[in-house]
């Protein structure tokens, strides 16, 4: 008992009675984070209700989470979203440390994204590219006004859903709001922060109606889920090009190899996890980049000059030239430094006690990565508010997770196993869209007056949706 004393936790602000620190952050939470940490340290503890949570907020302190302690950290805290949505937490994003997390990611690392898998959809994201560049040209030669924001969105569904279900979904396919609106409901729930969670004794009460509403949402995705699967046990081999997500799985299921249970209920929670771990991320990370482009013509234009030196105007970019883009790379890391999508990442929970940079971590400890901030660390950092790719020129820094300095995809044993694919679909996107067109904001608009307010969620997307006026510029019909 003695010892105990000397166990301290780590600073953060006094709390209420029973919120805690909840009075003090708002709707963009890595934000008042941000601010938060600049008083009390780049290691600190603040107590939403009932629950405190450990924030990291410089590199240092990734590093000493998601590296000298990955594995104490690599759980997940318990969330009633995944209790419902996900077969009572089948999946794998919301998965608790332990073998069953461990198989599953064994299973989607090395069955569903890999490399070799990844580069089986080529062709299927070249022909959904070209469908998108053929609209926008129609667009272009009649100077129609794009949302490319959700031009991009609907982009990465179908290239989700081809992917994982080898079929596109049309929104009449699910429920009355339709599939995409639907996916954004169980993002936003699942970001919204929970009093259920916070105050565990109000559970029962289901005061904001989480519970009936994730009921419900859970119900039409299953209903969903099932006639997929019906619909891939009756269609025969040979219709197929290329495995989909859901034959591989079946097959798994099928051969009994899985070394542990694996039923229709696990290819449904996995099913449900690819699809929300991919569409909105690399929708979202695009979506930002290009914002940035157009808020910085002399970006842009020398990224289309690259484009003219590798590619050339008399085609269009495949995905063999992307390791040949190097000034690409840069916009897109200094896009992701800026505006990394999960700004906190997913949140992790300790399975045992540890001291980091001599605070006391209980078994249990919540922890919230503010990547966010560190991408915006002063003593990184040069001008960090700044939009200036060169930063990266002849910089061996990544976005692998191995430079604790920009980690969009996180690090470590809980990093994003998508990764290849996510930066596949967003080089892609963003090279083919500044190669093809020229780009124009509408109504005159000023390239500083583009509106940069983000909307905090688990996937943070621009507020209001990126509108922009495309000019096409290859020489080829
Ligand atoms: C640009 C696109 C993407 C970004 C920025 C991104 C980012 C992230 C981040 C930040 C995490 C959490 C890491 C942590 O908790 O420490 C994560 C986890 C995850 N991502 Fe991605 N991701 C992207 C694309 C994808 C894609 C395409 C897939 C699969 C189809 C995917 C599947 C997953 C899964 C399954 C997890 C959970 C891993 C686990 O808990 O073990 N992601 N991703």
């Amino acid at each position: 008992k003695f010892s105990n004393k000397k166990k301290k936790l780590p600073p953060g602000p006094r709390g209420l009675p029973l919120l805690g620190n909840l009075h003090m952050v708002g709707e963009n939470l890595h934000q008042d984070l941000y601010k938060i940490a600049k008083k009390y340290g780049p290691i600190m503890t603040i107590r939403f209700g009932l629950v405190p949570v450990i924030v990291a907020s410089s590199p240092h302190a990734a590093e000493q989470f998601l590296k000298n302690h990955d594995l104490v950290f690599a759980s997940r805290p318990y969330n009633e979203v995944p209790q419902y949505m996900f077969y009572e937490r089948r999946n794998l994003v919301s998965a608790k440390y332990g073998p069953y997390w461990r198989n599953m990611r064994k299973l989607c690392t090395l069955q569903l994204l890999s490399n070799a898998k990844i580069h089986q959809f080529q062709p299927m994201r070249k022909q959904e590219l070209g469908i998108l560049v053929n609209f926008l040209k129609q667009a272009a030669s009649e100077g129609t006004v794009i949302d490319l924001s959700a031009k991009v969105a609907s982009l990465s569904a179908n290239m989700s859903c081809l992917m994982i279900f080898g079929k596109k979904y049309m929104d009449e396919d699910l429920g009355d709001k339709g599939f995409k609106a639907l996916i954004q409901d169980i993002l936003h729930i699942a970001a919204l922060p929970n009093f259920a969670e916070f105050f565990p004794f109000l559970r029962v009460l289901d005061l904001q109606g989480f519970a009936r509403r994730m009921k419900e949402l859970a119900k039409l995705f299953d209903e969903f889920l099932e006639r997929v699967i019906d619909e891939h046990v009756q269609s025969t081999e040979e219709q197929k090009q290329a495995k989909d997500m859901v034959d591989t799985l079946m097959d798994i299921m099928q051969s009994k190899e899985a070394e542990f249970e694996f039923d229709r209920r696990h290819i449904k929670a996995i099913l449900l996890d690819l699809l929300i771990a991919s569409m909105d991320t690399s929708s979202t990370t695009i979506e930002w980049i290009l914002t940035e482009l157009l808020r910085h013509p002399e970006v842009m234009k020398k990224l289309q000059n690259e484009l003219e030196q590798v590619v050339g105007k008399n085609r269009m970019v495949e995905e063999s030239d992307l390791k040949n883009l190097q000034y690409l790379d840069m916009v897109i890391k200094e896009g992701c430094r800026l505006h990394p999508v999960a700004p906190l990442l997913l949140p992790h929970e300790s399975i045992e006690d540890c001291t980091v940079d001599g605070f006391h971590l209980p078994k249990g400890s919540r922890l919230l990565l503010n990547v966010w901030a560190i991408g915006r660390d002063s003593d990184t950092w040069l001008e960090p508010e700044k939009f200036k790719p060169e930063r990266f020129q002849g910089s061996n820094v990544d976005l692998r997770g191995r430079n604790y300095e920009l980690l969009p995809f996180g690090s470590g044993r809980r990093g994003c196993p998508g990764l290849q694919l996510g930066l596949t679909v967003v080089r892609l996107v963003v090279a083919q869209l500044v190669h093809c067109f020229d780009w124009e904001l509408p109504n005159g608009m000023l390239p500083k007056d583009i509106d940069m307010t983000e909307k905090f969620g688990l996937v943070t997307a621009r507020a209001q949706n990126l509108m922009a006026i495309p000019t096409y510029r290859l020489h080829i019909k």
